[in-house]
């Protein structure tokens, strides 16, 4: 049994080698000729997956350890007769914390409260949903877009897209990138929405970068100069717009889900969907894999006030340390995906125990996502 995985897979060798060899390979380019007898195959978002790689190959199963699946041909998969499977939710709270750094840092930047805007949130999924009850928790209005869901009759007040346009100071977008359909989310953000946006309103995107028209935004941006843009995802990928780059306030290199946590995750949850295929189900605990955090203690003494919860949040991941780099090396080909591939390890709230003096605070600590416990002592 052969088994092929992106290099950029932390814990891949050590597990999927308990089914096989287990070949790490680069996700872009991926070396064809290792396809022409591998019976697995493990990417990532990189990855374009479809006949054209894996016609008359014996692969019998793709996982991609990523919530996105946009890179994959679902349809030619299952017509082919290749077992399929994904890792939705994997790197969830990633992104939102990646979105709360920012966000507390702009407000800490233009000296706003989080608790006066209102947040639309357009994709209401494991990242939208996550983030909706983070933000309420702290006490922001957020106001949900998603038709997919309001179309099945979830519970929950969507609204349109249009309202949130005109009604959120902060607008997120965490939908999947679908190029066509009934939920087309290509360009969903277009010229005209940019220019509707409310005055100095903040948008992000770290969903898919075609979900925000690239091109359009950069000519708003030389007419908006109150906006502010937090950009993960770019259309298109490596080769970002070098003049979009420097027109946002923060951009970052496609790691809005790169924690450890969510890394394992995707890992864990393709590598026991392999193992179900083969028919020798495993179940593969994070604790069993995941190092000691750099931070894993710290003792709350004062009220959590937002300038608290951000130097709080910015003491396990603050966004200003992938902001950066990008900024240095954006203009030379490979290092987009050499930041990616090299990425520092960057660990999720929850590894950080915060000991508290009253329960509100603790209790307030646990909903945000740190690990909180009073302090009885
Ligand atoms: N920057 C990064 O590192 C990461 C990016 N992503 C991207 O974010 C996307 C969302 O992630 P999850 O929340 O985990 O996915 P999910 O599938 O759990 O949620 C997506 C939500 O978007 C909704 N939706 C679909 N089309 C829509 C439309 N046209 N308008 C509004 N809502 C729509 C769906 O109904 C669903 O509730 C992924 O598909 C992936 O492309 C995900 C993880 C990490
Ligand atoms: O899970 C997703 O969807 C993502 O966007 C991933 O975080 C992207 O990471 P790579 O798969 O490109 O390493």
């Amino acid at each position: 049994m052969k088994i092929l995985v992106d290099e950029n897979m932390p814990y891949a060798r050590e597990l999927f080698s308990r089914t096989g060899q287990v070949l790490a390979v680069p996700g872009r380019p991926l070396p064809q000729r290792e396809l022409e007898d591998a019976d697995g195959l493990m990417v990532r978002s990189v990855t374009q997956v479809d006949e054209a790689l894996l016609a008359g190959k014996p692969v019998k199963f793709v996982g991609t350890a990523t919530a996105g699946t946009d890179h994959i041909d679902e349809a030619w998969l299952e017509q082919a007769g290749i077992a399929f499977s994904a890792a939705p939710g994997c790197n969830a709270i990633a992104v939102v914390e990646y979105v709360f750094s920012a966000l507390l840092l702009l407000a800490e930047r233009d000296g706003f409260a989080l608790r006066d805007r209102t947040v639309g949130i357009v994709g209401v999924g494991n990242v939208g949903g996550r983030l909706q009850k983070r933000l309420e928790a702290w006490g922001v209005k957020t106001l949900l877009c998603d038709p997919p869901r309001a179309d099945r009759g979830d519970a929950g007040d969507f609204r349109s897209l249009d309202a949130l346009v005109a009604e959120a100071d902060i607008l997120t977008f965490h939908t999947p990138l679908f190029k066509e359909g009934p939920y087309k989310s290509w360009h969903l953000a277009d010229a005209a929405l940019l220019m509707a946006l409310k005055p100095h309103a903040i948008l992000i995107n770290a969903c898919r970068g075609p979900v925000v028209d690239n091109a359009a935004l950069l000519e708003v941006l030389k007419m908006r100069r109150d906006l502010s843009v937090v950009l993960d995802v770019w259309e298109p990928e490596p080769a970002l717009s070098l003049d979009l780059l420097d027109r946002v306030d923060i951009g970052t290199a496609h790691i809005a889900g790169y924690t450890l946590e969510g890394k394992a995750r995707g890992t864990t949850q393709v590598f026991e969907a392999w193992c179900d295929f083969l028919g020798q189900p495993q179940q593969v605990p994070l604790s069993e894999l995941l190092p000691t955090p750099e931070f894993s203690s710290v003792t709350l003494n004062g009220p959590l006030d937002q300038a608290t919860l951000k130097r709080l949040a910015h003491l396990v991941y603050d966004v200003r340390r992938d902001d950066a780099p990008l900024r240095k090396v954006a203009a030379k080909p490979g290092e987009f995906d050499r930041l990616r591939k090299t990425y520092e390890e960057r660990r999720e709230w929850s590894s950080l125990e915060v000991i508290c003096h009253d329960a509100e605070t603790a209790s307030l600590l646990n909903a945000l996502g740190f690990c909180a416990r009073l302090n009885n002592s």
